[in-house]
């Protein structure tokens, strides 16, 4: 880095103070990257685990939480409604507490901590005040306030349906059941379910709409529920009831974040190289466990042992069609490789991804595009063909999987240059060091 080179501060909750060039060149491979990694864990799994251990009748442990922008929101939203959240060691420890406003609650632009706080702030004693970035006050969010409203809940939100707003808590929430359509967010039934076992009539939630996204998300809420003693029944297909009762507190081991394994293994199959990443767990609920599938339709081998998950890459890239409605967070990276590919691939399923930390299909079709990519959006997808790739800046739209498809394409492109790479940190500390050090 040269003095002229701008730098970028990470703000405190970015869990990085490092400064990164802005924009970053990301790194070119010169050959087939070998490497084994080692993950952070995972978002979904720590922020579920940090609200229902503050939900708890005793104090939990975290382990080897996730450490990064939205978890640190987590856990300082938690506190602000009364927990105690000793983020300090690798295991985090949460002590629940009497739960009151008033307090303030920063969002970020963390989808988990706009949906999954709300319905606990209900059960505090007092007004607590949400907001966040200027990209999560446009993330759809209009569902969970007007369901919290059915189950007895008063909010403000000046007929927003958005951030901000302000949750008017008694101490206690009545529950009971609520249609609501969360075709544009998973995270609005998980939401609902993680904390209806403290509503006083529980909570029955059921989905009107276009098929609801993430679906393997809401089993993730179920399995986490079910494991602090939470008695939930999904049996019937849009209806989850969780009925009320304790939850009770638990000693949790967090696994390394799947979905985020999606830029390291993609390296693999750039590069025509072999990327490992360790503690790749043999059953889980995590949604990322679907790349063993999709890198393989390209045309690479993965490969579980107890080493982790290997994949090697053979040489062209295939595209592929492919429906990520259940899997949507994955289409940056996914899009990415598709972009690398010697045929063309149809992504589908996934309008619901607009309503992510950016609009995704629009951000991804327009910067590609840039780079000389041929890429268009579809009404629920992006439709991709073969081009030859320039240089150039890729903008990220504060989105840190938007950034990880920059990274992934400036593999075999030389002059790549991602904007604001610190956006990652969102969701990874310091993933342009874990990155750099692959080559
Ligand atoms: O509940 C969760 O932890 C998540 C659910 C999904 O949200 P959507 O259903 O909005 O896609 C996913 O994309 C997001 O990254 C994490
Ligand atoms: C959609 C995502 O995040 P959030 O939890 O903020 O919705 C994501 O991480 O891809």
């Amino acid at each position: 880095m040269t003095d002229a080179t701008p730098t970028h501060e990470h703000p405190t909750t970015h869990g990085t103070s490092a400064p990164v060039a802005d924009p970053w060149p990301a790194p070119r491979a010169t050959g087939a990257v070998r490497a084994t990694v080692t993950l952070p864990g995972s978002k979904s799994l720590t922020n579920r685990a940090l609200v229902l251990a503050a939900l708890s009748d005793g104090p939990s442990v975290v382990r080897r939480a996730l450490r990064s922008r939205d978890t640190l929101l987590m856990a300082q939203g938690l506190t602000a409604l009364g927990a105690a959240v000793d983020t300090s060691g690798a295991d985090w420890r949460v002590t629940p507490g009497r739960l009151a406003g008033p307090a303030a609650v920063d969002c970020g632009l963390a989808g988990t901590v706009m949906r999954f706080v709300p319905p606990v702030a209900a059960l505090a004693d007092g007004p607590v005040v949400f907001d966040g970035d200027p990209h999560a006050r446009t993330r759809p969010m209009g569902e969970v306030l007007d369901a919290l409203r059915g189950l007895g809940v008063a909010i403000d939100d000046e007929g927003r349906g958005a951030l901000p707003f302000t949750v008017e808590g008694t101490g206690r929430v009545r529950g009971g059941t609520v249609t609501i359509d969360a075709s544009a967010s998973s995270q609005f039934i998980s939401a609902l379910l993680l904390a209806g076992a403290r509503y006083d009539e529980g909570v029955d939630v059921r989905h009107d709409g276009k098929p609801v996204p993430s679906l393997p998300h809401i089993e993730m809420t179920v399995a986490q529920l079910r494991a602090h003693g939470v008695e939930v029944d999904d049996s019937d297909a849009d209806r989850w009831r969780v009925l009320p009762g304790p939850v009770r507190a638990l000693d949790v081991d967090i696994e390394p974040d799947l979905s985020n394994a999606a830029p390291f293994l993609a390296a693999a199959l750039v590069t025509g190289g072999e990327v490992t990443v360790r503690d790749w767990p043999r059953a889980t609920t995590q949604p990322g466990d679907a790349l063993r599938e999709i890198v393989t339709l390209m045309g690479a081998k993965a490969e579980l042992t107890d080493a982790g998950l290997t994949v090697r890459g053979g040489g062209q890239i295939r595209g592929i069609d492919y429906d990520l409605h259940d899997v949507g967070e994955l289409t940056p990276a996914v899009a990415a490789l598709c972009v690398l590919a010697g045929s063309p691939s149809q992504l589908r399923g996934i309008a619901h991804i607009r309503g992510h930390e950016t609009d995704r299909l629009s951000a991804l079709a327009r910067e590609f595009t840039r780079l000389g990519g041929d890429v268009t959006e579809t009404e629920d997808g992006l439709a991709i063909r073969p081009a030859p790739l320039h240089g150039g800046v890729f903008g990220t739209y504060a989105d840190h999987r938007i950034a990880h498809a920059g990274v992934i394409v400036g593999l075999a492109v030389d002059g790549v240059l991602v904007e604001d790479v610190a956006t990652t940190s969102k969701t990874f500390t310091d993933f342009p060091g874990a990155w750099s050090r692959m080559f």
